[in-house]
C-alpha cells in the first residue's frame, strides 16, 4: 500500500479549473520535487496535502485514510517567508508547538513540562545550527537563519510529511547550497517525505527522489479557466541515494 495516494483529484475555484485528474502514488520515505509554470496550481497541490483546502472533486489518502480536513501534526509546512512568529524568540517559536497542545487549558506549560519542551526546542535548534541565537527574534536573524527556524519550528511536531513552498526562493546561492545539505542531512535521518515546491530545476533535480512536473496540457483560448494542470512528468531521480540510505537504515537497525 502506497503511503500518499492521490486518487483523481480536482481542484476549481468558482469556474477556474486549477487542478484536474490528478494520480499519485507516494511511499514513505519519498523526496519529491514539484515545478511548473507560475501559477499551475503547485501550491494549490501543497494545500489540499496539508489539509488547507478539500479538494473540488477525488480523495487523497494517508497511510490509507481520507486526510483529516485540518492541519495537523502528521503534515509540517515551510513556506518561502512569514512561517516564524516575529514577537517569539527563536526557542519560544519552536517549543511553543510542543507546549499548545499539551496545555489546551492553561496555553502554557509549566515546571518540569515547560523544561522538557524547551530543551527538545533547543536539541532540535542545535540540529540546524542555531544554538547561539536561542534567545533572538526572527527580525535579527539573516533569511538563511529564519528558514532553518521554520523547518525546526516544522519538525519538532514530528510530522511525517513535511511540505516546503519554495523555502529558499528568497536565499542567495551560498545559503541556498548549505540549506540544501541540511535538508537532505534532516531527511536522511528521519523517514520524512518531503514535497518540495521550487521554480529551481536544478533544486529539483538535486534534491529529489522523484521529480514531479506540473503542467496545463489542454487550453480553450475563449475559456481560460475551462482547464487546469496535471502531472505530466513523473520522473525518478537518485535512485543510488535511495539506496544508500535504504541500507545505512538496515545497518542503523541490525
Ligand atoms: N483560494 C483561491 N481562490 C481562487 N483562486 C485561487 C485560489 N488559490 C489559488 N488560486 C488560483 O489558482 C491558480 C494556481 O495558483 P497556485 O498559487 O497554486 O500556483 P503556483 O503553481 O503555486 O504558482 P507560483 O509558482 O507562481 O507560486 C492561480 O491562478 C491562482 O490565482
Amino acid at each position: 500500500m502506497s503511503f500518499i495516494s492521490v486518487k483523481n483529484v480536482w481542484q476549481q475555484y468558482g469556474d477556474q479549473v486549477v487542478l484536474e485528474g490528478l494520480n499519485l502514488s507516494i511511499a514513505e520515505g519519498e523526496f519529491c520535487t514539484l515545478v511548473g509554470a507560475s501559477g499551475c496550481g503547485k501550491s494549490t497541490f501543497l494545500r489540499l496535502l496539508l489539509g488547507q483546502e478539500v479538494a473540488s472533486k477525488g480523495t487523497i489518502l494517508l497511510d490509507g485514510k481520507a486526510l483529516a480536513k485540518e492541519p495537523d501534526s502528521t503534515r509540517g509546512v515551510v513556506f518561502q517567508r512569514y512561517s516564524v512568529f516575529p514577537h517569539l524568540s527563536v526557542l519560544d517559536n519552536v517549543a511553543l508547538g510542543l507546549e499548545l497542545p499539551r496545555s489546551a487549558l492553561l496555553g502554557r506549560l509549566f515546571g518540569a513540562a515547560k523544561r522538557d519542551a524547551r530543551e527538545q526546542a533547543a536539541a532540535l535548534l542545535h540540529k540546524v545550527g542555531l544554538d547561539h541565537a536561542l534567545d533572538k527574534y526572527p527580525t535579527q536573524l539573516s533569511g538563511g537563519m529564519q528558514q532553518r527556524l521554520a523547518i525546526a519550528q516544522a519538525l519538532i511536531m514530528k510530522p511525517r510529511v513535511l511540505l516546503l513552498d519554495e523555502p529558499f526562493g528568497a536565499l542567495d546561492p551560498g545559503i541556498r547550497k548549505d540549506m540544501h545539505a541540511l535538508l537532505l542531512e534532516l531527511w536522511r535521518e528521519t523517514k520524512l517525505t518531503v514535497f518540495m515546491v521550487t521554480h529551481d530545476l536544478s533544486e529539483g533535480f538535486n534534491l529529489g527522489t522523484r521529480l514531479l512536473v506540473f503542467d496545463k496540457v489542454r487550453i480553450d483560448p475563449h475559456a481560460p479557466g475551462a482547464y487546469g494542470a496535471r502531472i505530466t512528468y513523473d520522473i525518478p531521480l537518485n535512485s543510488d541515494r535511495r539506496a544508500a540510505r535504504v541500507a545505512l537504515d538496515s545497518l542503523k537497525t541490525a
